[in-house]
């Protein structure tokens, strides 16, 4: 059977902030301790999902972290009231209360890497948390991503769910940002495993200036874990090249959907032998490999519009849309090279446009903002219905968030205990509408 793609959106917790947190991410650090906007944050998230389920796509919701983590300050030694830890780790160590209370969980397409059932051995939809390990305010994700998966797939019979990799950076995992699923008409399907670098080869290619987050080692332990054959799997690494100018995750770089894998010259170490596998692995297949030159869009020009952090969704067959950043259109020659684009004869058909810059300034465009999950109509049918995006969900959280969000928030605003109980309100309320049940600490 066919699988369908969903795309689950990571709804922008309470407080979205901007802490300069994340080394690598050339956006994050750009705007350290600027004004962000929780409320526009959230609320443009929400209409990427509307625009995206009004294309006739299916669209889930995938709820934020309880932030402020107090419990993870108490582990760091800071004691008392929930007021009193976040005085003392305001004053004592404000970046550690920064990472503890990030917003970052609403980039799903790290919450996990999902092989379908199509191509695991038993059948079922596999998810893999990510650990998340080379940022340490990302590393205390997994555990409540994981709960929230379990709550939204948890139908045994379907759904199959695995514990984050060990928490070492020997299996640095990031999740569905580093990889993407190729696939032909009949469904058959390629996974390409994006890997930064190899922790067990000493001396292979890696990056110099910024960390590469993703390793093989990791890469192959989730492809074992899912059941994934070698003839449904490619490993490919990334160029460490672009990877110091701010490529920090490969969907920063390229983008693939069904037949068509859309990419930066310079993305892959090895772009010849990347092709050459993936024809191999998926014969039979019309595939598309769409290449941009560096001399149309340079790397950096790729990493301020975000131009491969776009969402390739199948609108009808042979007929994509490519779902882009406004900062595409702000960008001259990545403008350019859309209307090329659109004029040669690929199965991209259109561009549309979404504001989503509240997260667009921590490093983090369109693809960034949700995870795909490929299901058959059974397996869909198995999904918790109050977590799939209709007219009346967005009504419903678009009150919420007019609710509930503050409009500014600047990292100094951290340490307001009123904060935290605005967030456990706004989430404890929130779990009802998505029918989650218990999942925050909070509420055990
Ligand atoms: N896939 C996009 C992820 C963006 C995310 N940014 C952040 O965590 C920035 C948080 C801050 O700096 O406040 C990251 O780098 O992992």
């Amino acid at each position: 059977m066919i699988e369908q793609e969903a795309n689950f959106d990571g709804l922008v917790g309470p407080t979205h902030n901007y802490a300069g947190l994340s080394w690598g991410n050339v956006a994050s650090n750009r705007h350290a301790k600027s004004m962000s906007h929780p409320r526009e944050a959230a609320l443009q998230g929400l209409s990427k999902m509307k625009a995206l389920a009004d294309m006739g796509l299916v669209q889930g919701v995938l709820a934020p972290q309880a932030r402020p983590d107090t419990d993870t300050l108490r582990r760091l030694g800071f004691a008392g009231t929930d007021a009193q830890v976040l005085d003392s780790a305001f004053r004592e160590a404000p970046h550690l209360l920064a990472a503890c209370s990030s917003a970052s969980a609403m980039w799903t397409a790290n919450a996990a890497t999902v092989s379908p059932g199509a191509d695991t051995l038993d059948g079922r939809v596999h998810f893999t948390p990510a650990n998340l390990v080379n940022k340490f305010h990302r590393s205390i994700e997994h555990e409540v991503t994981g709960r929230i998966l379990r709550s939204v797939f948890a139908d045994e019979a379907h759904f199959c769910h695995h514990q984050a990799l060990p928490a070492h950076d020997d299996f640095g995992d990031e999740g569905a940002a580093n990889h993407t699923r190729l696939h032909n008409e009949q469904g058959h399907g390629l996974e390409l495993f994006v890997y930064g670098r190899r922790a067990h080869q000493p001396g292979a290619p890696a990056p110099r200036r910024f960390p590469a987050r993703q390793t093989l080692e990791a890469s192959r332990a989730v492809a074992r874990l899912h059941g994934l054959s070698e003839c449904k799997t490619a490993f490919i690494q990334q160029n460490p090249a672009v990877i110091d100018q701010g490529v920090f995750h490969n969907d920063v770089i390229a983008v693939g959907n069904g037949n068509v894998l859309f990419y930066h010259q310079q993305a892959f170490l090895d772009t010849q032998g990347m092709q050459a596998e993936v024809r191999r692995k998926l014969p039979d297949t019309e595939l598309h490999f769409i290449e941009v030159k560096n001399d149309e869009v340079p790397v950096a020009d790729a990493v301020k519009s975000y131009l491969f952090n776009t969402q390739l969704v199948t609108l009808k067959p042979g007929h994509m849309a490519l779902i882009a950043p406004t900062e595409c259109a702000g960008t001259p020659s990545v403008n350019a090279y859309l209307e090329r684009l659109l004029a040669m004869n690929t199965p991209i058909r259109e561009v549309r446009f979404m504001d989503v810059k509240q997260s667009m300034q921590n490093g983090g465009g369109p693809a960034c903002l949700r995870l795909r999950v490929a299901m058959n109509q059974a397996q869909l049918n198995a999904v918790n219905p109050a977590c799939l995006m209709n007219d009346r969900l967005y009504g419903r959280l678009t009150d919420w968030v007019q609710r509930h969000y503050r409009d500014r928030l600047h990292p100094n605003d951290l340490r307001d205990p009123a904060l935290l109980e605005e967030s456990r309100a706004a989430l404890d309320e929130l779990t009802q509408i998505l029918e989650l049940g218990s999942v925050y600490p909070f509420q055990r």
